[in-house]
This record gives C-alpha cells, sequence and structure tokens, in this order.
C-alpha cells in the first residue's frame, strides 16, 4: 500500500515518521530547510522523551513519487488550492485523498443529503481548485488530534495526542476507510472509522473557531482565555452560533459548551497554533477555522454577529502583520 503524505510539516511529520517506523510503503512531500534536512539526516520524531531517527522518503516531485493508494494531505488549509495541480501525479484512478487539515472541508457538502447536496464553498476552496482538481469522490475524512510542531528542520515533536478519526462523506464504513484504518494502527496510531465524522468535526471546530483567534489578538494562553470571564463569554457566544448553523446542518454535539472550554482550559498554557503562526511570521488559517462558519451561517441563514466581530478583528490583525491577503 503506497502512502504519500503531502505537507509532511508537524502533523504529517508525526504520521510519517509512524508510519516509517512500522514499515510501511510510506513517501513524504515537504520543501525548503525541513526537506533538505529529512534527505540528508532523516526524520527524527521526538515522543514521550524518546527521540528516533527514520530514513524517508522525502521529496518536492510528486512527479518523482508516482501514483499513490493515499494521498494525506496535512498542510495548512491555505496552502492546498495553490498545489492541487501539483499534486496530480500522485493521484491515479483508485487513490483516496485523506483531508487532515483543520476546519471546514471543502468536501463537507458531498454525500450529506438534502438540499444542499454539493454545495461548495468559497472560503476553503476558492474557485472550487480541491472540488474539481481532486473530486470529492476520492476524499476521505480525518479529525486530526494529536498536536505536534517542527522545532527544528527535520525534527518533529510530539506533544499529546495519537487519534487521527477517519470517516466517509455518507458514513459507509467502505474498504478504503478500513484498509488505512488498520494501516495507522499498526503504526502505534489510533483512526476508528466513524459513521458521524461531521459531529467530531465540528466539536473541534468550536474550539479552533474560538480559542485560536482570541488567543492571536490577545495572546494569552488557552487556560488563561478560557477562565477569564470577559474572553469566556465571547468564545461562549461564538461557540452557541456556530452550534445553532451545525444543528440547522444535522449535527448532533456530544458535549455542551462549556465542557468544550473546560475541556481548552484544562489543555493549560498552550499557544494556539494561530497564535504560534502570527509570532512565526506564517499565514494564519482564518479562512478554515472562522471564514468558513460564516459561511455556513449565510448558507442556513444564522446570524453570526460575534463571529463576524472576532473575524473582522483578526483578518485585519494578520493583514496588519502582512499575513493575509493583499
Ligand atoms: N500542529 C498541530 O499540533 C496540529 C495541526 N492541525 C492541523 O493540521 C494541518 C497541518 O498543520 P501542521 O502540521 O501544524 O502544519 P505545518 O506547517 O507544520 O506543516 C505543513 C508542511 O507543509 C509544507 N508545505 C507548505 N506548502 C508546501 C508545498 N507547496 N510543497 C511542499 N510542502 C509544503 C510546509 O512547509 P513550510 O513550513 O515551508 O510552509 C510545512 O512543512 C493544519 O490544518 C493544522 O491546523 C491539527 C491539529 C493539531
Ligand atoms: C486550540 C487547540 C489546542 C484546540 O482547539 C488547537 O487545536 C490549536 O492550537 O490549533
Amino acid at each position: 500500500m503506497k502512502i504519500c503524505i503531502f505537507g509532511a510539516g508537524a502533523i504529517g511529520g508525526y504520521m510519517g515518521a509512524k508510519l516509517a517506523e512500522a514499515g510501511a510503503e510510506v513517501s513524504l512531500v515537504a520543501r525548503g530547510p525541513h526537506l533538505k534536512a529529512m534527505q540528508e539526516k532523516g526524520l527524527t520524531l521526538i515522543e514521550e522523551g524518546e527521540t528516533k531517527t527514520f530514513k524517508v522518503n522525502a521529496s518536492d516531485d510528486a512527479a518523482a513519487l508516482g501514483q499513490q493508494d493515499y494521498v494525506i494531505v496535512t498542510l495548512k488549509a491555505h496552502s492546498v488550492p495553490p498545489v492541487v495541480g501539483r499534486m496530480q501525479p500522485l493521484i491515479g484512478p483508485d487513490t483516496t485523498i485523506v483531508s487532515g487539515v483543520n476546519g471546514v472541508p471543502w468536501w463537507y457538502f458531498h454525500k450529506i443529503g438534502g438540499p444542499l447536496e454539493g454545495t461548495r464553498l468559497a472560503s476553503v476552496d476558492p474557485g472550487d481548485a480541491q472540488w474539481d482538481g481532486f473530486g470529492p469522490d476520492r476524499v476521505l475524512g480525518c479529525v486530526v488530534y494529536p498536536a505536534a510542531e517542527v522545532i527544528e528542520p527535520g525534527v518533529v515533536k510530539h506533544i499529546e495526542g495519537n487519534r487521527f478519526s477517519l470517516g466517509e462523506p455518507d458514513g459507509s464504513k467502505s474498504d478504503r476507510a478500513v484498509r488505512l484504518s488498520e494501516a495507522l494502527g499498526k503504526a502505534g496510531l489510533k483512526a476508528p472509522v466513524r459513521p458521524r465524522l461531521r459531529d467530531e468535526i465540528w466539536v473541534k471546530l468550536w474550539g479552533n473557531l474560538s480559542f485560536n483567534p482570541i488567543s492571536a489578538l490577545t495572546h494569552a494562553t488557552l487556560d488563561v482565555l478560557c477562565t477569564d470571564p470577559g474572553t469566556r463569554a465571547v468564545a461562549r457566544n461564538m461557540m452557541l452560533e456556530a452550534q445553532e448553523i451545525a444543528e440547522k446542518l444535522g449535527v448532533k454535539f456530544p458535549i455542551d459548551v462549556d465542557r468544550r472550554i473546560d475541556g481548552g482550559a484544562a489543555v493549560g498554557a498552550h499557544r494556539t497554533s494561530m497564535l504560534q503562526d502570527l509570532d512565526a511570521g506564517r499565514p494564519m488559517e482564518i479562512d478554515a477555522l472562522l471564514g468558513s462558519v460564516q459561511e455556513l451561517g449565510r448558507v442556513t441563514e444564522t446570524p453570526t454577529p460575534t463571529i463576524d466581530t472576532v473575524l473582522a478583528l483578526v483578518t485585519l490583525r494578520a493583514r496588519v502583520a502582512g499575513l493575509y491577503g493583499a
């Protein structure tokens, strides 16, 4: 089984190292100094105090890697549309594309049924680049739970978690989902095949939608922003607006907003990925985490006043830092 991880940074590097350790036929697409380090010295994973280095097949040339059984996309959301063309040599008639990207996925309305079937989302798939370039039938959804960081080129530090929930857009337990689940399981990762992946997408998104921009605007860590009464109320209102949208789309939340916020606080003094991106001068995942929910608010005719306000503020913050749009 040939697996290619496209965008093998923190999350893709973690998954790639685990698959390489298990002897899977895995290749990694990356770029810049991180790629060079992996090619010259191997990929180092620091996990639970242990440091291991693996020889990996890393490249920036999809054509050299050829057609794959699975292409697992672990790029930041905004990096995917521009590389759909470059990914084509990896895609054959039976290739499955696994979308391991935070936020509302571009395939969200594929096989959902009902009046919104086939709706496309401009905020996460401008110009329908992924819908047209991959085709939604290839897609297997994935919710990424682990936390990891590239701490220097070629070195990935695993922080916590090992679950990558998988799910077909139509909720079925397909052969392709089960095969990938088994391969990830052999690598020591948890990869359950879920019948209602969209529910998990929203529970994860609740946190990213609210905690991430609030942290980027305030520079507060999760423990602080989830317990400060003012920012907790802002996060809560954003989540309640998102919940109304999601429930109109058929999502069932297994927990309530207060439990989700308490869960965020329990993570501790974590600087969210959006705050890390802002500090490092990297583009922030604003469209996938907030713009997409605002777009779904319009689609479902749900007012989103708090999300609109925070989105406006964090977009301007990013623009002033030269990290968003023109
Ligand atoms: N890190 C985490 O703890 C978590 C991340 N996620 C989600 O997982 C996804 C991936 O995040 P993460 O792993 O942190 O991101 P990273 O930025 O660490 O990894 C993406 C990698 O792809 C590389 N890349 C970007 N564009 C290209 C290209 N055109 N060709 C080749 N390589 C390219 C990047 O290189 P460069 O650095 O040069 O841009 C980087 O090495 C995101 O949606 C994120 O929100 C979800 C849960 C936790
Ligand atoms: C905030 C957190 C931990 C979960 O919502 C996260 O996923 C991030 O930092 O991007």
